[in-house]
């Protein structure tokens, strides 16, 4: 029986150091477990001197009939890109935007009946990522995976609960089928068919992957210049698709240009690569670094799908991008692996499993 993504944390707590959730719309100053310095994260004002161009990840119709192309693109050089034409329906886009501004509405102490415990995987809390950090992040977040109907109860009184277990199962669908039809593309785009992964074959029922649903709230800041919402990391998954609301806030990390904004463009979504089809393409695509930052006037929603495979899958490089002579970039892992992985080790999770390769 492989692990689900509800075991994976047990056994394995994470321990947070501040996991109690301010409450935000009290503070009109910024406290100073709140403040971030370079101290705190060493890239938090990184920018390439000289300053490079404006630039920003591409904005794909995925109508055009050389989607694929510029999806591999976009996959080589940012490791992000936006998506119109989707076919996700808008008012789906909108009901999982209107479920997660109701839940964060809600009175801290409601929340928190639905916490997150430190070895548990679903409910309310800090970023899982905090205890990496010593300050606090301007932000809040809630986390699904499978059926929300125990979470939820918690939350509202039961006549919302259908409507809202609907959205998110519904939302869940959509998701699944366009993260595996962008997954293909961008194989495709590098010369990869079902016949060189026969795990992740295309098939309708995909049987072979999961996924989590991340809701995330960055509330109005009294000084977000010197907040953070969500600090820089990569995701572990496949593929994270991104709904954000119309307040920016995502920035993603490229060395040539810095930080880059990634500007809400409606009805659209944004696509990352993780760290999991990082491997998988043999390094070729770049698993983003990516932050959330906040706003002075305007709060920020995002819903982020974060895809990978059951866990008695092992991902490693396909051996058709790995060249004739050199070996793979890095281990074979499965999700559940590379998730303790990364919540020991963060950031270093990558190059921990790393092939030692003379170069
Ligand atoms: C499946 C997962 C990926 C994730 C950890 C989680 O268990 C559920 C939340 C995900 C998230 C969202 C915010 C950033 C992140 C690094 C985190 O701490 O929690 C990701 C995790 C990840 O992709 O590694
Ligand atoms: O809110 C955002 O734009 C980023 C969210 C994110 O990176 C995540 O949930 O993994
Ligand atoms: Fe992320």
């Amino acid at each position: 029986m492989p692990t689900m993504l509800t075991d994976v944390f047990r056994g394995h707590p994470i321990h947070l150091p501040h996991s109690h959730q301010p409450d935000f719309t009290s503070l009109s100053e910024l406290p100073d477990s709140y403040t971030w310095t370079p101290k705190d994260d060493p890239l938090l004002d990184a920018a390439p001197s000289p300053p490079a161009a404006s630039e920003n990840i591409p904005l794909i119709d995925l109508n055009h009939p050389d989607a694929a192309n510029q999806i591999g693109s976009a996959c080589r050089t940012w490791g992000a890109f936006q998506i119109a034409n989707h076919g996700v329906p808008l008012e789906l886009l909108q009901g999982i935007e209107f479920l997660t501004g109701s839940l964060f509405q809600l009175p801290v102490q409601r929340k928190l009946k639905a916490a997150r415990s430190e070895t548990g995987f679903s409910g309310y809390g800090v970023a899982r990522i905090s205890s990496f950090f010593n300050k606090q992040m301007w932000s809040e977040g809630f986390t699904i995976t499978g059926s929300p109907l125990n979470d939820f109860r918690k939350l509202w009184p039961q006549h919302h609960l259908n409507n809202y277990c609907d959205i998110v199962e519904e939302y869940e669908e959509q998701m699944q089928k366009l993260a595996s039809k962008l997954m293909w593309l961008s194989l495709t785009s590098l010369g990869v068919s079902e016949e060189d992964i026969k795990w992740a074959s295309a098939n309708p029922d995909l049987n072979w992957a999961q996924s989590a649903l991340q809701l995330n709230h960055y509330p109005v800041c009294p000084e977000p210049d010197r907040a953070m919402g969500l600090a820089a990391h990569t995701d572990s998954t496949l593929l994270t698709i991104l709904h954000q609301n119309n307040t920016a806030g995502l920035q993603v990390f490229r060395d040539d240009l810095g930080w880059v904004t990634v500007p809400p463009v409606p009805d659209s979504l944004v696509v990352n690569v993780g760290d999991l089809f990082h491997i998988l393409s043999n390094g070729l695509f770049k698993s983003v670094l990516h932050r959330a930052r906040v706003n002075q006037t305007r709060s920020r929603l995002s819903v982020a799908f974060l895809w990978g495979p059951q866990s008695d899958i092992k991902i490693s490089p396909v051996p058709k991008l790995v060249s004739p002579v050199g070996s793979p970039l890095y281990r074979s892992v499965t999700w559940t692996e590379y998730l303790r992985t990364k919540a020991t080790h963060f950031n270093e999770a990558l190059s921990m499993i790393k092939n030692d390769i003379d170069e």
